[in-house]
């Protein structure tokens, strides 16, 4: 089954906690609230990486939440992940598409506005946005700063989480910047109290997303508070459901099995285009 709804993901990375077994550390880390899970190994053997999917695969459904091997497509089948996560040089978006199927779940990291169209018509089912800052977990990757976030923000149709240099005292302006998921590794493994950081990113992020209350949206050219927290609820708010319509957000149509999961945002341009009939 393909379910995908997560606020905090994150992810493995043993060497961030000497003394600690990746199962403690990612049971405390489910504990405060982690909604999906990667494996991220970067120099086990493949027959160790199994193992510690299996592990993982086990402590991720007692909580009931997504587990996903990073690089991996086919030890991913073959610990019954609930998908992949693949980067701009592995295997690639369409192999671990032709792989895991349709039911599975394929995730991709970008690194710009392009990458991100690019694993979107080419059916990611979320993508990563990142590094946002310089991260020791990943060395080397320049930053793709708030500049980015703030694109995908605006452009991007399926989920994506912001990754990369993300701790509690700098997930609220990312979050500002508009991002609605975060991924955080080292901030959150390496810490004394996973389950705590955890927590407060949490509350972080759900404060920020609902929180926000009303946004100030221009709508069909002129200024519109809402409470609408997504297109559909503000097509609604206006009467409109069941009409023909065509939306627009920032200059794009969005198809409407999309309306219900675009977030409204402060500033956003919304056109809502309704037919009158007649022949
Ligand atoms: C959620 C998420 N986003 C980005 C990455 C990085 O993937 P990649 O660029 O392939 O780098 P490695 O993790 O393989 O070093 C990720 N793993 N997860
Ligand atoms: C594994 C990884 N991928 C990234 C990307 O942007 O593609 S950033 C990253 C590391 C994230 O770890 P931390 O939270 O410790 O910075
Ligand atoms: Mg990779």
């Amino acid at each position: 089954m393909k379910k995908l709804d997560f606020s905090l993901y994150v992810i493995t990375a043993e060497n961030y906690h000497p003394g600690k077994t990746m199962e403690e550390v990612m049971r405390e880390a489910l504990y405060g609230g982690a909604d999906i899970v990667q494996l991220r190994h970067k120099t086990a053997k493949e027959s160790e990486l199994l193992e510690k999917a299996r592990l993982l695969r086990g402590l991720t459904r007692e909580f009931g939440v997504p587990f996903i091997v990073n690089d991996y497509p086919q030890l991913a089948i073959e610990a019954d992940a609930d998908g992949v996560h693949v980067g701009q040089e592995d295997h690639g978006l369409r192999e671990a598409r032709e792989l895991l199927g349709p039911d599975r779940i394929v995730g991709v990291s970008t690194h710009s506005l392009d990458q991100a169209m690019a694993a979107e018509d080419g059916g990611a089912d979320y993508i990563g946005v990142g590094p946002v800052y310089p991260t020791g977990t990943k060395p080397g990757r320049p930053a793709v700063t708030l500049n980015y976030v703030r694109q995908a923000a605006r452009h991007v149709r399926i989920p994506w989480v912001a990754i990369g240099g993300i701790h509690l005292g700098n997930a609220q302006e990312v979050l500002d910047a508009g991002a609605t998921r975060l991924c955080a590794v080292s901030a959150i493994v390496g810490s004394e109290d996973p389950a705590a950081v955890c927590r407060s990113l949490k509350a972080m992020i759900s404060s920020s997303v609902s929180g926000a209350g009303e946004a100030e949206i221009m709508l069909n050219g002129g200024r519109h508070r809402t409470g609408s927290m997504t297109l559909q609820q503000l097509v609604e708010e206006k009467g409109l459901t069941g009409r023909r319509i065509v939306a627009e957000a920032d200059g794009t149509i969005v198809p409407r099995e999309e309306w219900s999961g675009l977030r409204l945002r402060s500033g956003m341009t919304v056109e809502l285009v309704h037919f009158v009939g007649g022949g």
